[in-house]
């Protein structure tokens, strides 16, 4: 074994259902995955622990911390992190026109890439974020220094060259010239990033990222899709998130987004769709007969979706699940507020919103989720939703993983004697957790924090 960690970690089984390994020791082979994962009642137990011991290899958490798997981000704008924070007021359209463009388009400047995505990277990882399905920009070079710097840093990054080549939609100052440099650019970038994945260890894995159906041509989403299929490929895009761009598609082809879509080739297995609020059911069974997931991102959705999607209801349907902090769309790069705010908006949906209204026909019955849910959503969920085995404290998945310091100065949890049971202690950690509790963060079986 390279490592073993002895600690108390909290794990998910199923989407109600979490494992609490109390005392455990997860042993971590020289590939950076979980080889054993022993209990306290078993026999072998107190050998290998004194032979962690021995050769020096034990990682042991102190009273008050606790192991959680790492988070996957399923969908973050990396360059969008210079803006977070700011212009939240103005609908998804007119935000895209007046700020978002304007911004990514500077990331045709190299420095100013390295230094934003440097910055990015070393806050996520801060955060508890060890994998991430990034958006970059239009441009190959700083698209490719975003997969540099995770596979630097540690990180599991997917990321995505922006492909949006249609001239109605996109100004002219941050457009594809045409679908055939944006196609050429993709296949070199997967290329790149394939050659630059064979050195690292985590994996950085190149993604086909049409930006949604609006901003891109037919001919553009057809040759993605070809080539989504030619390199079995991850493909990620935003789909039906507002009114403005759920109808907007409905207008160009007749049909809802996801049914374009899929008609292109672009939802696989292997994709993983933004949003994704105004799906009907016949959609969701799309979803789910292809294995696309749906990247939840509830902060942002407060701001631009004109609606809570339901997705208890999805989820229930077999449609694979996980969180997304969508900045800056989402303000807050914490996976963490996108637990809280997964469960706060679903229990808005169930109640409803509007006091004018009864009671009973208020909200929209059965759609709240438990914290245990969204945990599974940002956590296993995440991990099935890109194809990969992360997202578990459990043998055979990668070791990516965060100790939370519930008694950390100046922002420790209230925990008093003896009061709490382990289950207690589970909902404080996702409920109170600050980037100052993460004490330590690994990836694949390495530190990076
Ligand atoms: N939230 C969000 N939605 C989009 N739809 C197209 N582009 C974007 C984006 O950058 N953010």
């Amino acid at each position: 074994m390279a490592k073993v960690i002895k600690g108390t970690g909290f794990s998910s089984v199923t989407q109600q259902e979490i494992e609490i390994l109390e005392d455990h020791l997860f042993c971590i082979n020289e590939d950076g995955f979980i080889a054993r994962r022993i209990s306290p009642k078993q026999e072998e137990y107190e050998e290998v622990l004194q032979q962690a011991l021995k050769e020096e290899q034990l990682i042991e958490l102190k009273e008050g911390q606790y192991l959680l798997p790492g988070f996957i981000d399923l969908h973050i704008h990396a360059p969008q992190w210079a803006q977070s924070g700011t212009a939240l007021d103005l609908p998804l359209y007119e935000w895209l026109n007046a700020h978002t463009f304007p911004l990514e388009a500077k990331f045709s400047d190299i420095a100013f890439a390295h230094k934003t995505y440097h910055h990015l990277v070393d806050t996520l990882l801060a955060s508890g974020t060890t994998t991430a399905l990034y958006f970059a920009t239009i441009h190959e070079e700083a698209s490719y220094i975003l997969a540099q710097i995770c596979a630097e840093k540690g990180q599991r990054g997917l990321i995505g060259k922006v492909v949006m080549d249609a001239p109605e939609q996109n100004p002219d100052y941050y457009r594809d010239a045409s679908a055939k440099e944006a196609l050429e650019g993709t296949e070199r970038f997967i290329q790149r990033v394939k050659e630059l994945n064979a050195g690292t260890k985590q994996g950085v894995y190149p993604v086909v990222t049409p930006r949604f159906v609006p901003s891109c041509t037919d001919s553009v989403l057809e040759g993605l899709g070809k080539i989504a299929a030619a390199h079995d490929m991850h493909v990620t895009s935003h789909c039906s998130e507002s009114d403005w761009a759920h109808d907007h598609v409905k207008e160009r082809f007749g049909i809802n987004d996801s049914q374009v879509l899929k008609g292109f080739g672009l939802l696989t297995d292997k994709a993983v769709m933004a949003h994704s609020n105004f799906l009907s059911d016949e959609d969701a069974r799309t979803y789910q007969e292809q294995g696309t997931a749906i990247a939840h991102c509830p902060v942002s959705n407060a701001y631009f979706a004109n609606s809570v999607i339901p997705i208890k209801h999805f989820s229930d349907m077999g449609v694979e699940v996980g969180l997304g902090t969508d900045l800056s769309g989402g303000f807050d790069p914490s996976v963490y507020s996108a637990i809280r705010q997964a469960v706060m908006s679903s229990r808005m949906l169930e109640d409803g919103v509007d006091p004018q209204k009864e009671a009973a026909s208020r909200g929209r019955a059965h759609s709240r989720i438990t914290v245990k849910e969204a945990f599974y959503f940002a956590t296993a969920g995440g991990g099935e939703s890109v194809s990969l085995p992360i997202g578990r404290l459990a043998e055979g998945y990668a070791f990516d993983a965060q100790i939370v310091d519930t008694g950390i100065e100046d922002a420790s949890m209230p925990i008093f004697d003896g009061m709490d049971t382990l289950d207690d202690i589970f909902e404080k950690l996702l409920y109170l957790t600050q980037r100052r509790n993460i004490v330590s963060v690994f990836v694949h079986g390495q530190q990076v924090k």
